[in-house]
């Protein structure tokens, strides 16, 4: 994250507003999502409506704690090898419209357990953000998709329509964690960018949990260290009861079997196995 100082003042302000900020006043509801009041407004989203993106522009999507600040490291790391230029965020690199024809679009996706387990830990550590009762009452919560920037699973029925679409490239959270550096050279491929074994492995060195963990404070302020937890494959072992896992194998089974993006999150591996 180059330009330190804008992307910090942003989390800065957003853990500020929180502090104010009771859980049940978290959210405001834009075309049927619930959105944090402390990082989203409706003026952001009404100028949107009108942004006209570059053909070189790169996007990331990805649902709440699927690895998007890895992803960004990646890109920047991969950008700066392929140019010696240090990518500067003008501002917080947060899109949340435009018309992704016009992109080559990077979609990162992480097994819904692991996601949910990462999302409530961020909500209850981060001590200026809103707390949530329990681990039973996120979960509640997180099933209906009533958390910030909706529901996961909508969020993947919507992009599993688009995997296939040629400026789209998917990346698996657990794929990447099994083999840093095979993942960043099909990110490097994708945008087209030629680099050497090496290159690659440098940026593998610098991309891992531990080196990113080191390094949080400095890129993103004082909510690096809740930001970068853990990292790990599995860590819902930790708060799934019995009950919850079968309720979530259902909803899965409900939104995602059978579908392309199904297959590819390989849910038995990571999520029943
Ligand atoms: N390098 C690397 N390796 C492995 N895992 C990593 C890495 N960087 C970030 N993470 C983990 O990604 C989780 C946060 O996701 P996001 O960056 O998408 O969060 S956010 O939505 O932008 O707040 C969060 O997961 P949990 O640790 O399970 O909470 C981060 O630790």
């Amino acid at each position: 994250m180059a330009n330190k100082s804008k992307f910090i003042d942003y989390i800065d302000e957003a853990l500020e507003k929180s502090k104010e900020t009771a859980l049940s006043h978290l959210f405001f509801i834009h075309q049927g999502i619930p959105y944090p009041i402390t990082m989203c407004t409706s003026e952001t989203f009404q100028a949107l409506d009108t942004f006209e993106a570059r053909s070189d522009d790169i996007v990331l999507a990805s649902y709440p704690k699927c690895g998007s600040n890895w992803i960004l490291h990646i890109i920047n790391e991969l950008i700066f090898a392929e140019s010696k230029k240090k990518y500067e965020y003008p501002e917080f690199p947060i899109l949340e419209c435009g018309d992704p024809e016009k992109y080559e679009i990077l979609v990162i996706f992480r097994n819904p357990k692991d996601t949910a387990v990462s999302f409530f830990h961020f909500h209850n550590d981060v001590p200026d953000i809103p707390s949530y009762g329990s681990w039973d009452e996120f979960f509640r919560q997180f099933m209906k998709g009533q958390v910030s920037w909706g529901s996961y699973f909508d969020f993947a029925i919507n992009w599993n329509k688009h995997l296939d679409d040629e400026n789209v490239k998917f990346i698996l959270y657990e794929d990447l964690k099994e083999n840093l550096a095979a993942g960043i050279k099909q990110i490097a491929e994708f945008f087209g960018f030629s680099l050497t074994g090496e290159q690659i492995q440098t940026i593998s060195a610098q991309s891992t949990f531990q080196a990113m963990r080191a390094k949080s404070q400095e890129t993103h302020g004082a909510v690096g260290p809740f930001l970068f937890r853990k990292g790990e494959v599995g860590d819902w072992k930790n708060l799934f009861s019995e009950t919850q896992n079968q309720e979530m194998d259902a909803k899965f089974k409900e939104c995602l079997a059978g579908t392309s993006l199904g297959a590819k999150l390989k849910y038995e591996s990571y999520c029943q196995a």
